[in-house]
């Protein structure tokens, strides 16, 4: 024997229970909701003729002094009363889906749930209507406890129920101040002041004010309705009008954008996805945003707010933009306050992206000095983007400044100048470059983030440079060596040296190089500067730290693993001593008796081309240059008095200890 079926039953409580810590973010949305309603209805009139667009109302009653009631009346189609126990008692039941069940793009509730949001502020919700297709008005009384009433209001009753529909809430008294005029008229604001119906709100002592504003932010490409008191036009002046429209339309859309940074903006870029109904405008910030801040897009449905801060609308790289948009081909979630993650935003997303490199493409080829006003601000975030576009690089690059041993440098100036590019990787081999390549020839320093990558772009970007990294180790390579008579006095400064730098982990070499002034470089690998400047840390740290350290320098990297099972462990580092500088030569003229002043002044010369080289120095290095500073000030003072000899000042590796 089959059981007959039996309806679900629905426990509203938790119903509501559930939409109001689960669904909505705040009880406030009730009134969205309620707007949202008026909206819909007022669309199906008009759509079914009766209502000229022209007098569609929706009015709000806040509670006030006079009256303990919140009222949302609308002048829509409304309900006939065999339709309303379905539509408004039926958890889930929409008219506003079509024949196939789907939700239609130009209603927007579609989930049959809004209008239970009410309970979230009242424990119950009236709702009086008359249909706009003619007959008898009805009030349905929706309770809390799952209960509701359908009456009829026939004669006197519904002589007060015009066309169109009501809905009346007396809010809990903890609900009561989200009800009131100050609240509701910011409300009202906040959700639909970009409404395309008339919304008013009366306020105290029986004022109305209007929400509505423009949404020039939809608009600005197309001029908005030319103005109506110009009176008859002239001949040929129909498109002076229309120029004029759109310069008003503009200047409204600047005040907007304004409103919204807190500053006037950059520029603004249009944003137009025919494919999903969305339009809308991205407001280039005035100023950089803090480093990884991300901007949120403020969005709207047919008018309705949808939220001030969707995340995730916008690239990674459009931090220099705020968004704001309507659409009317995404779908809302349930809340209302989001949208579904579906193709349709997915092709949204894609739409935007492309609208804002579309905008940076032509300021890059039609007017570079705007493009160069937003590279003084959003620099970084070009840059990002370029790294990953080959196609807007070739066009920005040229445009990017760098930093290069003459100075700041747009690419352009840098490529007219040589165009095969030299580049250091990092900072650190830059400042070390920068003291002795030639000053006629340009290496740039591609150490900050994304300049390598950029640098690396250069040759595919602009076919006739190209761009190779250089490091201190070409340069040096290319350095002469010293032959022939002066063979003998390098050797003598390079033994000096190395018995003078003895325990420092530097080898030494003898090279003549130009720039003359440039005594000595002081070369290291940017992998044992890395390490250097642990071992630094390492020492001047102690407690937790301090170990920490020391477990980091101890672990090996899986290449030092490798390095550390060959024999010969490479030199740490050289200093390249310059046999063109004449403080260098001096040194392999002096006396014996003066290998003292010749062992501190080498020891010098290395601290001065490690702090020349930006390189930190160890604990070691400070004390030789202390000792070094000391010992030369002694020297001279003392030496001048001839009191002491230099024996006293002979160490262990001054070579006088035999
Ligand atoms: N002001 C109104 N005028 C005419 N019909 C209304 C009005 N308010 C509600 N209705 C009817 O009641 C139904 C249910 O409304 P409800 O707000 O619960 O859901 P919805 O608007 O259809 O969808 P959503 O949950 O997405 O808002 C609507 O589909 C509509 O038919």
């Amino acid at each position: 024997m089959t059981l007959p079926s039996q309806p679900f039953q629905v426990n509203l409580h938790a119903v509501v229970e559930l939409l109001s810590t689960h669904i909505y973010s705040h009880p406030s949305v009730f009134l969205r909701e309620l707007i949202q309603n008026a909206r819909d209805a007022i669309m199906t009139s008009i759509e079914q003729g009766t209502l000229a667009p022209d007098d569609a109302l929706i009015r709000i009653t806040p509670v006030g002094p006079e009256s303990s009631e919140l009222v949302v009346t609308d002048n829509g189609a409304g309900m006939y009363r065999e339709d309303m126990a379905e539509l408004l008692s039926t958890v889930g039941q929409s008219s506003k889906r079509d024949i196939f069940d789907l939700p239609r793009t130009d209603r927007l509730g579609q989930f049959g749930i809004g209008l239970l949001s009410c309970f979230m502020v009242s424990d119950e919700i009236i709702v009086e209507t008359r249909p706009a297709a003619g007959g008898e008005a009805s009030r349905w009384v929706g309770r809390s406890d799952g209960t509701f009433t359908l009456e009829p209001l026939e004669g006197t009753s519904g002589a007060g129920i015009k066309v169109g529909t009501r809905v009346r809430l007396t809010p809990r008294p903890e609900s009561r101040e989200l009800t009131m005029y100050a609240r509701v008229w910011e409300l009202a604001t906040l959700y639909a002041e970009f409404l395309p119906v008339t919304l008013e709100v009366c306020g105290p002592r029986g004022t109305e004010r209007f929400v509505n504003r423009t949404p020039f932010f939809t608009r600005h490409l197309s001029p908005s309705v030319l103005p109506s008191e110009t009176g008859t036009l002239e001949e040929g002046s129909i498109e002076d009008l229309h120029a004029w429209a759109l310069e008003r339309d503009l200047e409204h859309l600047a005040e907007y954008g304004a409103e919204l940074l807190g500053a006037p903006p950059l520029d603004m870029i249009d944003i137009s996805v025919p494919e999903t109904g969305t339009r809308g405008t991205a407001f280039v910030l005035p100023a950089s945003p803090s480093p990884g801040a991300k901007q949120t897009t403020r969005a709207y449905m047919g008018g309705l707010l949808v939220s001030e801060s969707l995340p995730d609308l916008l690239p990674e790289w459009a931090f220099f933009v705020r968004v704001v948009l309507d659409s009317t081909g995404l779908t809302p979630t349930a809340s209302r306050e989001n949208f579904v993650n579906d193709e349709a935003l997915a092709v949204t997303k894609r739409a935007i992206a492309s609208s804002l490199r579309a905008w940076i493409l032509s300021l890059a080829e039609n007017d570079p000095r705007g493009l160069q006003r937003f590279l003084a601000i959003h620099d970084l975030a070009l840059r990002s983007l370029a790294v990953h576009d080959a196609e807007l690089a070739r066009i920005v690059l040229p445009h990017f400044t760098f930093e290069t041993n003459q100075g700041r440098m747009l690419v352009s100036e840098i490529v007219a100048a040589n165009p095969r590019v030299r580049y250091a990787e990092t900072t650190e081999e830059f400042r070390q470059l920068a003291g002795v390549i030639p000053s006629d020839q340009i290496v740039v320093n591609a150490g900050y983030v994304y300049e390598k990558d950029l640098m690396r772009m250069l040759g595919e970007a602009l076919p006739s440079a190209s761009a190779n990294p250089i490091t201190l180790g070409d340069v040096i390579a290319q350095f002469g060596a010293v032959l022939g008579a002066d063979a003998e006095g390098a050797e003598r400064v390079r033994a000096l040296a190395e018995t003078a730098l003895f325990g420092l982990d530097c080898d030494v070499q003898v090279r003549a190089f130009t720039p003359e002034d440039v005594p000595a470089l002081y070369v290291v690998d940017p992998n044992v500067l890395r390490s250097m400047e642990l071992k630094r840390l390492e020492e001047s740290t102690s407690g937790f730290w301090g170990d920490l350290m020391r477990e980091v320098t101890a672990a090996p990297s899986p290449e030092q693993a490798s390095e550390t099972s060959e024999p010969d462990l490479p030199t740490l580092a050289t200093l390249v001593l310059n046999w063109s500088s004449s403080l260098v030569k001096m040194l392999a003229g002096i006396d014996t008796d003066d290998q003292v002043v010749a062992s501190r002044t080498l020891r010098l010369m290395y601290v001065q081309a490690m702090l020349a080289g930006h390189n930190p120095l160890r604990p070691a290095d400070r004390a030789i240059l202390n000792e070094s500073l000391s010992d030369m000030l002694a020297l001279s003072t003392n030496l001048m008095r001839r009191d002491i000899s230099v024996e006293d000042f002979l160490e262990p590796g001054d070579g006088h200890e035999s």
